[in-house]
This record gives structure tokens, C-alpha cells and sequence, in this order.
């Protein structure tokens, strides 16, 4: 029996890594979890699986939980996260929490020699140096849980590193795919929020329009793989059938097929390296799908993209900017305060005013987050 701790578990990657251990009670057991602002579904998690420790964000939801579950140790805030990542019984924490928060509670969980089931790329990508080498020197395993990085993970097993050409992540395309950069002037936030293959939480769905998504998954896979920016390339495969590939020195190509169900790399990562049945997750069939499609990554048209490879290769505090003025422009735009098309302009101006510092450390990296998302701020 596994023990699982969970970051995140009122959202998309959170509920859906609820239903992989309700399909498997046997093997694992949910112990501690933490969730937002969503205390409903915090409430109903709790009744189902009756965790030791829990946190929520808010204080006060916090003490109404208390009264309702007086045997659940109840906490709240940044600190309550951190104790949910290092709580003791744990076995495996699914970080799912969406953004930067995730930075801290993955290093203490790493330093309390926890292994990790990583969704929340923002890490990697706001601190990428820290986490790999934190994680070296604990000696913890960081799996991936992002379906593109599950996928590679997938096709290097057995395999040399020595041996590997090129990691090719592929991209959707997201809501706007088919759209010239004139019609992404007047797109709304219920258009963008329309992904083609995903149902995701609403910030990923925003970055996969943008290809920012993409770019995050450049610099997450740069950490996760220890490969150069020139040995990762990016391919528009509309169908998200295949989520990834490595290309090897005798130029064979692995690559891990799938309906687009994020239920089955979740449960990978959970049963590493030994593999479950998922019954509820739907069996590919390629003969009725019958095709699949290939074209060329136009970094003109998907600016968010060259933009992240720019950072990824400039390296310092540069990923940190761009994720931190990428949080605050997509949550202005969730909110309806910039257009589709500013998301970029913020990132763009961010990125071009920062000089950057090389090999930062924690505090650098928390205090040029929160001065980025201030200058974004301003912006607005
Ligand atoms: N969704 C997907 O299919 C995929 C997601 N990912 C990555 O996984 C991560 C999670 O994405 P997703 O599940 O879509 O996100 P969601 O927005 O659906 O869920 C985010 C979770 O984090 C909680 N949360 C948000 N802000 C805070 C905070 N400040 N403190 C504590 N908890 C917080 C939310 O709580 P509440 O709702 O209660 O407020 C919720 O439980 C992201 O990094 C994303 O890029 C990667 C691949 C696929
Ligand atoms: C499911 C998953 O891993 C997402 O990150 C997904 O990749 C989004 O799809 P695109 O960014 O390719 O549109
Ligand atoms: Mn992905």
C-alpha cells in the first residue's frame, strides 16, 4: 500500500489523481491533500477519504473544517502546504498545485526524502537549477506526471542517455490553432478556454493557446531529461494521440501513444516503474482514427514559444521572469482586464527590461517572481 500526499486536489490534475487511487483501494491510501478556496469539495475529499492532515488556503475556511472534523489535523496558508508536502507517513507526493506556490513545498518534500510526482511545471521552470540539484543530492526521484514528459520518461526506459539524439514534445495547437495572429485580436476568454483535446484547469488551457504551455514543457523537459535546448524540438500534432517521442542516434523514434486522458500517466508515476490496469480509461484505436498529422512550429505565429526557448537558453533569473509575468498576465486575462494578445506583450516586456543574474538562489528567485508579477501589474 502506498501512502499518498496531494497538492492541489480540488483541481483538474488533483481530481483526476483521486480517481486513479479510488479505482485502485488496494494499493494506494490518500493521507494527507491540500486544496484551495474550494471547501465544498475539500469537505466531500475528506468524507470519501478520510485523510490524516489537511490544508486549505484560507484561514478561516480552515477553522470551519476544524469544527467539522475534529479527528483531521486541519491547516491553512503557505505553511500548511509545506506540512501537507512533508508529512511523515507520506510515500509519494503528487504536486498539482497550479503555479510558482509549488516551488517551495516540492524543495522541502525533496529535503524530507519524498519521492515526487511532478505536474506543476511551473517549478521546474521558475527554478529548474535548485530543484534537479536538490533532488541529486537527497538522492529523490522526480517523476513526471505532464503528459509529454510521462511520455518521454516512457520511452527512455531500458535506454542508454549517451544513446539519445533529440526529445520531440508534441503540441496541439490549442484553442487557436487555426486561427492568423489578426483574428487572435478580437478572441474572448471563452474561446481560448475551449481547448480541442483537454479538459484542463483554466490557466494550462490559457497557456496551451498562447504555446506558452509549450514552451514551460521546453525548459521542463531541459531539467527533468538534463538535455541542451538544441536536442529539444517542439512538432503541432493536432490529435494529441502521441504525446511525445525520442529520436535515438540510429535515428529510431520511440513514442508513447494514448487517448488524451491524464488518468494514465498520473498512474504511471504512481506505480513506477511497475505498470496497473485503468479500466476507466478508454482504449486507443487506431484504425478509427485512421490519421495523424504533422506540421512545423511557426515561432513567428506562436511567439510564447521562442519566447520561452529564448529564456530557457539565456538561463539565470530569465525562466523566472517569464513565468512569474506569465502567471500575472494570464490570471489579467482570465479576469478580463487585458485582451488574448496582451498576454505576450506583458511577457515580452518583462523579459526585455530584466537583467539577468546567473545561478540565483531561492530568495533571488522569490523576490524576482514578486517584482515581476509587480511590473505586470503596472502594465495593466
Ligand atoms: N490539468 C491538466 O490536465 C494538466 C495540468 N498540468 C499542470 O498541473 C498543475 C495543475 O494544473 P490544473 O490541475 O489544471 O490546475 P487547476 O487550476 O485545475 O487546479 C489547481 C489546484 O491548486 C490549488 N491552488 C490554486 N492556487 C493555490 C494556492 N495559492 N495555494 C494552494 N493551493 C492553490 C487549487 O485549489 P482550489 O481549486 O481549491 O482553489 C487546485 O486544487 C499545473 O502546473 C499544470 O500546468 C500538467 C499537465 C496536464
Ligand atoms: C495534458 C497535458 O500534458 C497538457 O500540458 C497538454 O499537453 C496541453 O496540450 P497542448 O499544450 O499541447 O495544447
Ligand atoms: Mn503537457
Amino acid at each position: 500500500m502506498k501512502k499518498i500526499g496531494l497538492l492541489g486536489a480540488t483541481g483538474s490534475i488533483g481530481l483526476q489523481t483521486l480517481n486513479v487511487i479510488k479505482q485502485h483501494p488496494d494499493q494506494f491510501d490518500l493521507v494527507a491533500f491540500s486544496a484551495g478556496k474550494n471547501i465544498k469539495k475539500t469537505q466531500e475529499i475528506i468524507y470519501e477519504f478520510k485523510p490524516k492532515v489537511v490544508s486549505v488556503a484560507k484561514n478561516d475556511d480552515a477553522l470551519i473544517l476544524k469544527r467539522e472534523f475534529p479527528n483531521v489535523q486541519i491547516l491553512s496558508g503557505e505553511e500548511g502546504l509545506v506540512e501537507v508536502s512533508v508529512y511523515k507517513e507520506t510515500d509519494i507526493l503528487v504536486n498539482a498545485v497550479i503555479g510558482s506556490v509549488g516551488l517551495s513545498p516540492t524543495l522541502q518534500a525533496i529535503e524530507a526524502k519524498k519521492t515526487i510526482a511532478l505536474a506543476n511545471k511551473e517549478t521546474l521552470v521558475t527554478a529548474g537549477h535548485l530543484v534537479m540539484q536538490a533532488a541529486n543530492e537527497n538522492n529523490v526521484k522526480l517523476l513526471p506526471v505532464d503528459s509529454e514528459h510521462s511520455a518521454i520518461f516512457q520511452c527512455l526506459q531500458g535506454e542508454k542517455e549517451k544513446n539519445i539524439e533529440r526529445l520531440i514534445l508534441t503540441a496541439s495547437g490549442g484553442s487557436f490553432r487555426d486561427r492568423t495572429r489578426e483574428d487572435l485580436q478580437s478572441v474572448t476568454v471563452k474561446d481560448a478556454l475551449n481547448h480541442p483535446n483537454w479538459s484542463m484547469g483554466a490557466k494550462i488551457t490559457i497557456d496551451s493557446a498562447t504555446m506558452m504551455n509549450k514552451g514551460l514543457e521546453v525548459i521542463e523537459a531541459h531539467w527533468l531529461f538534463d538535455m541542451p535546448y538544441d536536442k529539444i524540438d517542439v512538432i503541432l500534432h493536432r490529435e494529441s494521440i502521441i504525446h511525445s517521442m525520442v529520436e535515438y542516434h540510429d535515428r529510431s523514434i520511440i513514442a508513447q501513444l494514448g487517448t488524451p486522458d491524464m488518468r494514465v500517466p498520473i498512474q504511471y508515476a504512481l506505480t513506477y516503474p511497475d505498470r496497473s490496469v485503468l479500466p476507466a480509461a478508454k482504449r486507443l484505436n487506431l484504425t478509427e482514427i485512421g490519421m495523424l498529422h504533422f506540421e512545423s512550429m511557426d515561432l513567428d505565429r506562436f511567439r510564447c514559444l521562442r519566447f520561452a526557448y529564448e529564456a530557457g537558453k539565456a538561463g539565470g533569473t530569465l525562466p523566472t521572469v517569464l513565468n512569474a509575468a506569465n502567471e500575472a498576465a494570464v490570471a489579467a486575462f482570465l479576469e478580463g482586464e487585458i485582451s488574448f494578445l496582451q498576454i505576450e506583450d506583458c511577457i515580452e516586456k518583462a523579459i526585455k527590461r530584466h537583467h539577468v543574474q546567473a545561478n540565483p538562489d531561492l530568495q533571488t528567485i522569490q523576490e524576482v517572481d514578486l517584482e515581476t508579477r509587480q511590473y505586470v501589474r503596472s502594465l495593466i
